[in-house]
């Protein structure tokens, strides 16, 4: 009979899992009834399983076992009982080490049954918990299954196992027993219990893989939980980064906060300039429309007045054109009245005694007119003699209270002259000591013919250049000294001639080897006269501690160009101070003497053949007359001063001088003389004749 029974091997074989649900105490243990040993081995398993499931420990199954109807069993069949259930057990072990290579960390189904049951009591495990719900959720399923389990073996079974089983699952869950009462099988009836072991089996299997099935997961609670473990450690360590981001946050919102409130602040002082500035703004666009509105008038007046403009322009021109007209008239007319005043005038200046001279006698002076001098003697002998008492008359007499701006009143309309394209001349002839130098050159604060001159003509020059005139002037300085010429603007020792220009007229005369300096500016000028009054060669005299002995040439050279009207006029002016004439009787210095009366001889007589109209002029005869031959003769104009001293012991030679002046100024007046004698000696009745 035993071998009608389907052998271990072919029955299906137990998950691993059975083993500790199992256990060999359970087996062995002081609870293990003969009722149970007299079971089938693995239907004795089975029944186990639904013993242990409940958790009624070994009582339960003891129980189920007391009410198997089978009765104990002897030893040897308890053996071979043993030796079947080892082989189950085998089976089982195959099975979980078949398990374990699948999945090696499984845990066995006692220990977790265990703990499922220690978990029940134990609330505080947290994993137990999570462990306890799905097994006791298979339980429940298991427990659940035991009527119908029940009930399908009713069908089969025979009525003892059937009581069996229904007494087990009863006992198991009271509750659950509501079906009807399974037939009790026959113990002889093999057959019938050996079905109703296979429905168990199949009840059975299907649990156990159900249960195999809850245990899988919760064979994967474990890594789960290590997942979840590691899971809330990570969530916990992104806490703690959150916490820190979340204090960083909190410190930057409060830094943000803070900026927010300055910024508030700003901003409501920003919006306060804001609105003064509108308020500008609104101001600034009013008046820029009241200034738009001007501007829009002052273009239509800029308008009016570009024509306005353009129609002066053409006045201007007009005028202009009329004025450079009228300019011309007025130079043929000026030059017309200097001809009429004759060529070579004639002015006489007695100097006043200086404050170191106040012992010195004086001759006795009288001045009648404008023009004419008396002179006389306050010596005895002379009066005598009929010489005592002199007239002159000249073209003006300056008697010693005249300042040298009266003088220079007399000289500036010659020096126009020189600006219209003239060449003048003006030089001081006189004693040593009478004031030569004073008349041309002047003392610092009160300067004479020749300052006076070039600040005049640098006022002219910028009056001419309105009318369109453009002046270059151009200087020269030089001496005579002994029949010989010296560069003023030099000190080097030169050979210097006076020469004729090549390709000039018959008057042209230059200077070889001189410093020829362009003049800029007045200032300029004065430098340059300054330094050749330092060259210029002095020696002491009886007459003057400081006289000079010799003839000093300053030449100014105007060259004005006008664009317009394609014209240019040259003009010159020599300013000489003459050397002082001196009587050989006094002087120490014969040779200088000589050469000095000599030379003012010669100019004497070239100015009496110019008065004359000779046909030779002696220009030749001596350095000075040569060099101022341009100036002397032709088209050229003539000024010469006559210095005398005031004192009686220069009556001689100022009566000397005078002679020569009034001879020269008689043939001057030779044809006007006829209307001086109608209109007694003045210089105005003189212009009134000559009109
Ligand atoms: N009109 C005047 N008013 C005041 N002082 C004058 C006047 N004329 C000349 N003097 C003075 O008389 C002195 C002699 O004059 P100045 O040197 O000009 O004579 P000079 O004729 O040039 O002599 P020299 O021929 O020796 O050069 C100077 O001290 C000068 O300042």
């Amino acid at each position: 009979m035993e071998s009608r029974l389907p052998k271990p091997s072919t029955i299906k074989k137990p998950t691993p899992a059975i083993k500790p649900i199992l256990p060999s105490d359970r087996i062995k243990g002081p609870g293990t009834s003969n009722a149970n040993l007299t079971q089938p081995p693995l239907s004795r398993d089975i029944g186990n399983i639904q013993n242990i499931l409940p958790r009624n420990g070994v009582g339960a199954a003891a129980r189920a076992r007391a009410a198997s109807p089978e009765p104990s069993k002897p030893l040897a069949f308890l053996n071979r009982h043993k030796l079947r259930r080892s082989r189950s057990a085998c089976d089982i072990n195959e099975m979980r080490q078949t398990m374990k290579r699948g999945a090696p960390t499984l845990p066995t189904i006692p220990s977790k049954l265990t703990r499922l049951g220690n978990n029940t009591t134990n609330s505080s495990a947290a994993t137990g918990r999570a462990a306890s719900r799905p097994l006791a959720t298979a339980v429940k399923r298991t427990v659940a299954g035991g009527p119908t389990v029940a009930s399908s073996s009713n069908t089969t079974a025979s009525r003892p196992l059937a009581r069996v089983a229904a007494t087990g699952v009863n006992k198991a869950k009271p509750g659950a027993a509501s079906g009807p009462p399974a037939k009790r099988i026959a113990p002889y009836d093999f057959k019938a219990r050996f079905h109703d072991l296979l429905e168990k089996h199949k009840s059975l299997k299907t649990k156990y893989e159900k249960q195999i099935e809850d245990m899988g997961e919760l064979e994967s609670m474990p890594a789960q939980l290590e997942e979840t473990q590691n899971k809330l450690i990570e969530t916990e360590r992104k806490l703690s980064n959150v916490e820190t981001d979340r204090e960083c946050l909190k410190r930057q919102v409060n830094q943000q906060i803070s900026k927010i409130e300055a910024i508030t602040t700003s901003l409501g002082i920003t919006k306060d300039e804001l609105s003064k500035l509108q308020t500008v703004h609104k101001e600034v666009e009013t008046q820029h429309a009241a200034l738009s509105v001007e501007v829009q008038e002052l273009r239509e007046r800029n308008e009016q007045l570009m024509i306005s403009n353009e129609q002066l322009n053409n006045d201007l021109t007009t005028c202009r054109e009329q004025l450079f007209q009228s300019n011309m008239e007025r130079k043929e007319l000026h030059n017309t009245v200097m001809d009429l005043r004759g060529n070579i005038r004639v002015f006489c200046r007695v100097r006043p005694p200086l404050d170191t001279e106040m012992g010195r006698m004086c001759c006795s002076w009288s001045y009648h007119d404008e023009a004419t001098v008396e002179l006389q003697s306050l010596d005895a002998q002379s009066r005598n003699k009929g010489s005592g008492q002199q007239i002159f008359s000249f073209d003006q007499v300056f008697h010693p209270q005249c300042t040298q701006t009266d003088i220079f009143e007399m000289v500036a309309p010659l020096i126009q002259s020189a600006l219209d394209g003239y060449n003048i001349c003006i030089f001081a002839y006189g004693q040593t000591g009478s004031g030569k130098t004073y008349t041309m050159d002047g003392v610092p604060d009160n300067s004479g013919v020749i300052p006076r001159t070039v600040d005049l003509l640098f006022d002219s020059i910028k009056n001419y250049r309105n009318l369109g005139w453009e002046y270059v002037i151009k200087a020269t300085f030089l001496e005579i000294y002994n029949e010989v010429l010296y560069d003023l603007l030099s000190n080097e020792q030169k050979d210097m001639e006076i020469r004729m220009a090549k390709n000039a007229g018959k008057n042209d005369i230059y200077v070889s080897n001189i410093t020829e300096e362009t003049v800029t500016d007045p200032n300029h000028l004065r430098q340059l006269m300054q330094a050749a009054k330092m060259n210029r060669a002095t020696a002491s005299t009886v007459g003057n501690e400081r006289s000079s002995r010799s003839h000093a040439v300053t030449k100014l050279e105007l060259i004005g160009t006008h664009a317009g009207k394609q014209e240019m006029s040259v003009g010159s002016i020599n300013l000489v101070d003459l050397a002082g004439s001196e009587s050989p009787k006094t002087s120490i210095r014969m040779t200088e003497t000589k050469n000095i009366n000599r030379s003012l001889s010669e100019l004497t007589n070239v100015i009496l053949a110019l008065l004359q109209k000779q046909d030779h002029i002696p220009y030749r005869n001596s350095k000075l007359t040569h060099l101022l031959m341009p100036a002397l003769g032709g088209n050229s104009k003539t000024l010469m001063f006559i210095n005398v001293s005031p004192f009686q012991d220069c009556f001689q030679e100022s009566v000397k001088s005078l002679r020569f002046a009034a001879s020269v100024n008689s043939c001057k007046m030779a044809k006007a003389k006829r209307n001086r004698y109608l209109n007694s000696s003045s210089a105005s009745n003189n212009s009134s004749c000559e009109k």
